[in-house]
């Protein structure tokens, strides 16, 4: 399925060989309320995600982030611009786990599998592959107040991918955890990410996560969010922040972010 927002009549996409974007965002606009009335909180966003890349997208608070996601996951259209995603609705992840309390975590993923049409023979067994997958073998039966925060999130991202979309976007799915868990959740998301060959759009304002997780960083202006700059990001893995090549991009993308924020307050 390709998510056809199309507003522009010369689609901006057309003339690409297929296959070479998971995630195609072709002269983005957003504004909230009607045009006129108020700013854009996105404009004119051109951004492509190869098939199997990991992107994350870092901007001050208030920035967009959310909104460029929640577009891309079809939840919202932009006000004019092209979303395009060939291979079909995106999963989305959040900060918030959103597991229904009432179900295990086994039967929460299940849910998941029904809503993507998986057979109800089948859904017990591949709810139990996902979570050996998250490192939560033995954890079917679990409801969602024995879980830890971490363990939460991680029977989170097993629903996300339950969905069976090779593109997953995440929203601070971490933000909420301490340092140590969000680590070992970064180790985490990269081994799945490989193994899968998914597409990753990271949203987040840690630098730090940006620059441990990705590929490729960008950068997003506040008021409106235009993409400021973009950071391929060739670090050896598993990264660790604390290496020398990690700390300098952090320490260059931090400046850079800085730079942006006050360009915003002073607007
Ligand atoms: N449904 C909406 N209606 C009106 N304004 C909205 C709506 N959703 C977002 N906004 C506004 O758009 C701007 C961008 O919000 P968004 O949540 O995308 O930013 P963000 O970069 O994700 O922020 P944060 O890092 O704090 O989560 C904000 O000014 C917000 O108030």
């Amino acid at each position: 399925m390709t998510t056809a927002l199309t507003t522009s009549p010369d689609a901006p996409g057309a003339g690409h060989p297929v296959g070479d974007f998971a995630v195609r965002l072709s002269h983005v606009h957003k504004t909230f309320g009607r045009p006129g009335t108020a700013a854009p909180v996105l404009d004119d966003i051109s951004l492509d995600v190869a098939p199997g890349e990991f992107v994350t997208l870092l901007g001050a608070s208030g920035c967009g982030k959310s909104t460029l996601l929640n577009l891309v996951a079809g939840l919202d259209r932009p006000t004019s611009g092209t979303i395009e995603v060939p291979g079909g609705r995106p999963a989305l992840m959040f900060q918030d786990h959103a597991l229904f309390p009432w179900l295990t975590a086994g039967k929460n993923i299940e849910l998941a599998l029904r809503l993507a049409g998986v057979a109800k023979a089948d859904r017990q067994t591949e709810a139990e592959r996902l979570l050996e997958l998250v490192r939560l073998t033995g954890s079917y039966k679990k409801r969602v107040h024995e879980l830890s925060g971490g363990m939460r999130q991680r029977v989170a991202l097993a629903r996300s991918l339950a969905q069976g979309s090779q593109v997953l976007l995440m929203d601070e799915p971490f933000a909420a955890l301490d340092a140590i868990t969000r680590d070992v959740l970064h180790d985490e998301i990269t081994r799945i990410w490989a193994e899968r060959q998914l597409t990753v759009l990271f949203v987040t304002h840690n630098v730090r996560e940006a620059v441990c997780l990705a590929q490729r960083v960008v950068l997003l202006s506040s008021r409106p969010g235009r993409i400021a700059r973009e950071w391929h990001v060739d670090l050896p893995r598993p990264r660790r922040i604390e290496s020398a090549g990690a700390a300098n991009l952090s320490i260059e993308i931090t400046e850079e972010l800085r730079g942006e924020i006050r360009r915003h307050v002073q607007h």
